[in-house]
């Protein structure tokens, strides 16, 4: 990103925050502005006492330089109150900034992006930007008010001593030049092995019981250890910069006071230099000496702060490939029958030659049952990512009541159909809360209801804490199939027209996940089910079956229509029997 942009970038964060950015400004131009009067004070009572050494002849000049030193002491506080505030601010509204737009961003933005990465991007860069924001700002706007403000005092009281004192500047200038480029090369190689750590620890943590069952630990300890020194490496080699050049700088400033006190103090044994002068140049160059050696530090926070604009603009600057448009159609909940259709449906996910879907058609009727089998891998995930848009599909291709989804209101297509998707994910909090994540509000009595349905309610009500359990991290603490069972009642609660399941009784016996859908396709409130399954005892008693094979399907008809004809479903349907008949 070109580096005005990055300003750019810059001021659109602390816009909001204009008035305490101001406020912690003018602060500084008032330290400044004291910091130059209070030695012209000490100047004028040196050169009292050069007169007649007696304290009553600086007394009210002493009191004056409390005073000015005490307010100069509380408007500096006060500055770093509001600028180191502004950097707060700023990294709140990131962070909010970063996870609102995740949120909007589609599945497949996540199987590229990891976890890891973007968890870095969202705190560590982050806390970069805080500090350029913080501390950055405030020593640039410090350093350069300071030197505004001392140097034409410092002409005024003697111009070749202030030159002099200057002498050592440009070198300073030269080695900031120097060493700025690599520094912002290294700054960069340290958060992306940052992103790399993250990445694996969270990758890591995740599938713990995956490295524990196949022995893992030591590669991925190995694994850890190659990142980790990576980072170790990246962070050695830019400390080697940072340490190379901020004593450098450090020691050019005190160079200055160096030389002012060897060409001051021989004027003032010449008679040429009045000792006030003297010693109000020497406190004037110490006043620069801080700011001047804090350049270092002030330039690392930008060039970190600007590698981190760009990781996290980054983030920011992906727009969502599934959003509304402008010829967006509203579709309340309430009109919603649940007929589905699907027309020359075609998907290719991105990067792969094979479409994944080809030319897919069928009609769903409101209330029908449909169940989708078939060989693995050939296509029914995609098909039941498709419908409520998980997918980026082409418009003029899936239809939801004869609408065309790509133009329904994504919130309405998405409350008109429940999903429950093959791995069962469900939060770290309790049963009830897991139950009732699509309508926070239910009650108790709504919640039990749907777990019966889902036959899950009777081994709830075995827990100690019944619906309070708490499922632990993606709900560990639970088996299999009550895991899948709370993920179904979860989106039967939600009462969506349109249910799919994708494999969602897997690990749930023939019996119940046949009991439950006769619970799903009976009763008043009817929905048009769409159910995914490898088991064709339960795919049986749906009113109709689709035969998926390499992203078509196949056969379609009634279990007795499709045992008539031959076909794969036939095929599939006495391998099955056989199987029953081993077990
Ligand atoms: N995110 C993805 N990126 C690229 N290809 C994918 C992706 N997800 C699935 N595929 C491919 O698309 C095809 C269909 O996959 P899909 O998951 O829809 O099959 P499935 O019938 O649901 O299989 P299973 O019964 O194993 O769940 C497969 O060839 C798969 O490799």
């Amino acid at each position: 990103m070109a580096n005005s942009r990055r300003l750019s970038k810059l001021l659109a964060y602390l816009r909001p925050h204009w008035r305490d950015a101001t406020f912690g400004i003018i602060a500084l131009l008032i330290v400044n502005g004291l910091g130059v009067y209070i030695p012209l004070l000490i100047r004028s009572a040196v050169d009292r006492l050069s007169v007649e050494f007696s304290f009553n002849q600086i007394k009210y000049l002493v009191i004056q330089i409390v005073l000015f030193a005490s307010a100069m002491w509380f408007i500096r506080i006060a500055s770093r109150i509001w600028l180191f505030g502004v950097g707060r601010q700023v990294e709140f509204d990131l962070k909010q900034r970063i996870f609102e737009h995740l949120l909007k961003m589609e599945p497949s933005y996540f199987a590229i992006n990891s976890a890891g990465d973007l968890i870095s991007r969202a705190t560590s860069d982050v806390d970069n930007i805080r500090r350029l924001l913080g501390f950055a700002v405030l020593s640039l706007v410090n350093t350069l008010f300071a030197y505004v403000f001392t140097l034409p005092v410092m002409l005024g009281l003697s111009v070749d001593l202030t030159l002099a004192s200057l002498a050592v500047y440009p070198f300073m200038f030269f080695l900031v030049y120097l060493f700025s480029d690599r520094l912002r090369t290294q700054q960069s190689a340290v958060q992306e092995r940052i992103s790399d750590i993250s990445a694996l620890i969270q990758e890591d943590i995740s599938g713990m019981a995956l490295i524990k069952i196949y022995s893992q630990e030591e590669n991925e300890r190995r694994a850890f250890a190659n990142r980790n020194r990576d980072l170790l490496e990246a962070n050695l080699k830019l400390a080697k910069s940072r340490n190379t050049l901020f004593p450098l700088i450090g020691g050019l400033a005190t160079v200055s006071s160096f030389i002012i006190i060897w060409l001051g103090s021989t004027r003032i044994a010449n008679g040429s230099l009045p000792p006030g002068d003297f010693i109000a140049l020497l406190l004037y160059v110490e006043r620069l000496v801080f700011p001047t050696a804090l350049l270092g530090f002030t330039i690392t926070a930008y060039q970190r702060g600007e590698v981190s604009i760009d990781r996290i603009e980054t983030i920011l600057t992906v727009t969502p490939k599934i959003k509304d448009t402008q010829d967006t159609i509203e579709l309340p909940l309430y009109q919603v029958k649940g007929k589905l259709t699907a027309t020359n449906l075609s998907y290719t996910y991105p990067g792969s030659t094979t479409s994944a879907l080809c030319d897919v058609n069928f009609t769903i009727a409101p209330s029908e049952t449909v169940a989708i089998v078939g060989a693995i891998g050939s296509g029914k995930s995609t098909l039941a990512n498709a419908v409520p848009r998980l997918l980026d599909i082409e418009p003029g291709q899936l239809f939801l009541d004869g609408v065309d989804i790509t133009k329904i209101a994504l919130a309405d297509l998405r409350s008109a159909i429940a999903y429950v998707p093959q791995d069962s994910f469900l939060f770290s909090t309790t049963i009830k809360n897991n139950i009732r994540y699509g309508d926070p509000v239910s009650e108790q009595e709504q919640v039990e209801n749907t777990a019966k349905m889902a036959q899950i309610h009777p081994e709830i009500i075995n827990f100690p804490q019944q619906y309070e359990t708490i499922v632990g991290e993606r709900g560990i603490t639970l088996s299999g199939g009550q895991r899948q069972r709370t993920a179904l009642a979860r989106a039967m609660l939600v009462n969506a027209p349109v249910l799919i399941l994708d494999d969602a009784l897997s690990s749930v016996d023939n019996q119940t996940a046949t009991a439950i859908l006769k619970n799903l396709s009976g009763g008043t409130q009817r929905k048009t089910v769409i159910f995914i399954t490898h088991q064709l005892s339960a795919a049986a008693s749906a009113d109709r079956i689709f035969v998926m094979d390499k992203g078509k399907i196949v056969q379609k008809g009634t279990h007795a229509e499709l045992l008539e004809q031959p076909g794969m479903y036939k095929t599939l349907w006495s391998q099955h029997q056989i199987e029953e008949l081993l077990h």
